[in-house]
């Protein structure tokens, strides 16, 4: 996969980054890859991860504060985890331009719109935002230009949010290969935590269960396996910061979505114990129709593409 040429001319002046982690850093590369802004500057409040950014090349400048970071940028997108928004707007509130866009890539909108809405002054524009796009792997190292190549990006603008500023970032996710879709916060949350919270915890609790089983020992449940359980562990293995804040930010949708989930669970337990293989194999069916569907869509690869190799 590869990304176009630069733009021919800068979609911004200043682009800041904060937060230079998976997201960040790969937000990094792909504005300097595709020259999105004139300056692209980045800030993290952890300094070994400032120097290996410096290290690695991927900003025009580090800056050594958030107010520094901030001053006279154009959009700011912060990529910290979404129990630390509310601190960094905190931290950049006073310093942002009139205009600027702040925006964000935190996987639950409507708590991070909040808390930045009470920290961001009415003269810039707070637009969130989530690129559904990621990997198991956290930190500056683990970034690269092409994670959001053909992956959706929600932006979630609150009511009357300026048209503009909306557009304008809308442009610069799509530069970096995005394809954007615009919805409410709470919808997002709610199509989110069926989709990418509720796995992520299922994959939690079926590896955490595999690891207290005294009945099955620890090398048994590595060696064997290859089956489904593999799969989980990949998932199992993301960020404990990242996720433990998504949960606590986004119950109530979670929690629906876990009812849900448990009742049709005992649904499946009941069909295993009074042996009701009709009721297996009808689920078992239509869920074979939607990973083809997904497939046919040209969202996923028939064999899993985890562990791929990048840029
Ligand atoms: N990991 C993934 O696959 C995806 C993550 N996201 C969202 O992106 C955000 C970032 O996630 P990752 O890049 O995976 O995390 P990461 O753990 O790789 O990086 C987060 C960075 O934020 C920095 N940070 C934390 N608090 C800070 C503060 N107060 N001020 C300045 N810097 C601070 C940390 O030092 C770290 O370098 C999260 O909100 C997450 O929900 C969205 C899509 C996918
Ligand atoms: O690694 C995976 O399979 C992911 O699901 C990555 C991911 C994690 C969090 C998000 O908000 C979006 C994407």
């Amino acid at each position: 996969m590869v990304l176009d040429p630069p733009l021919p001319k800068p979609l911004v002046g200043r682009l800041t980054v904060i937060g230079l982690g998976l997201i960040g850093s790969s937000i990094l590369r792909a504005a300097l890859a595709r020259r999105l802004a004139d300056e692209v500057v980045a800030y993290d409040h952890f300094e070994p991860v400032r120097s290996r950014v410096e290290a690695l090349g991927i900003a025009d400048r580090v800056a050594a504060t958030p107010e520094e970071a901030v001053t006279g940028a154009d959009v700011v997108i912060l990529c910290v985890p979404v129990g630390a928004m509310g601190a960094v707007g905190e931290d950049i509130g006073p310093h942002v331009a009139p205009g600027a866009i702040i925006s964000d890539v935190g996987s639950v909108k409507a708590s991070v719109a909040k808390a930045l809405a009470g920290q961001i002054p009415d003269y810039a524009h707070v637009i969130p935002a989530h690129p559904v796009a990621g990997t198991e792997y956290s930190g500056p190292d683990a970034g690269f230009a092409t994670l959001f190549q053909n992956r959706w990006c929600i932006l979630t603008p609150p009511e009357g949010a300026d048209e503009g500023a909306v557009d304008l970032l809308e442009e610069i996710w799509a530069a970096m290969g995005a394809n954007v879709e615009r919805m409410s916060a709470e919808r997002h949350d709610l199509v989110l935590a069926i989709t990418s919270h509720v796995p992520h915890l299922i994959a939690y609790n079926i590896v955490g269960t595999a690891a207290d089983l005294e009945t099955v020992t620890q090398s048994e449940v590595i060696k064997y396996s290859a089956g489904g359980f593999r799969d989980f562990t990949r998932i199992a293995a993301s960020d404990p910061t990242m996720w433990r804040d998504v949960f606590l930010n986004n119950r109530e949708a979670v929690i629906e979505v876990l009812g849900r989930f448990t009742e049709d669970l005992f649904a499946l337990q009941r069909a295993i114990r009074w042996e009701q293989g009709d009721a297996l194999f009808e689920l078992f069916t239509r869920t074979r129709a939607i990973r083809r569907s997904i497939i046919e869509q040209g969202q996923e690869t028939a064999a899993p593409d985890f562990g791929r190799a990048h840029d």
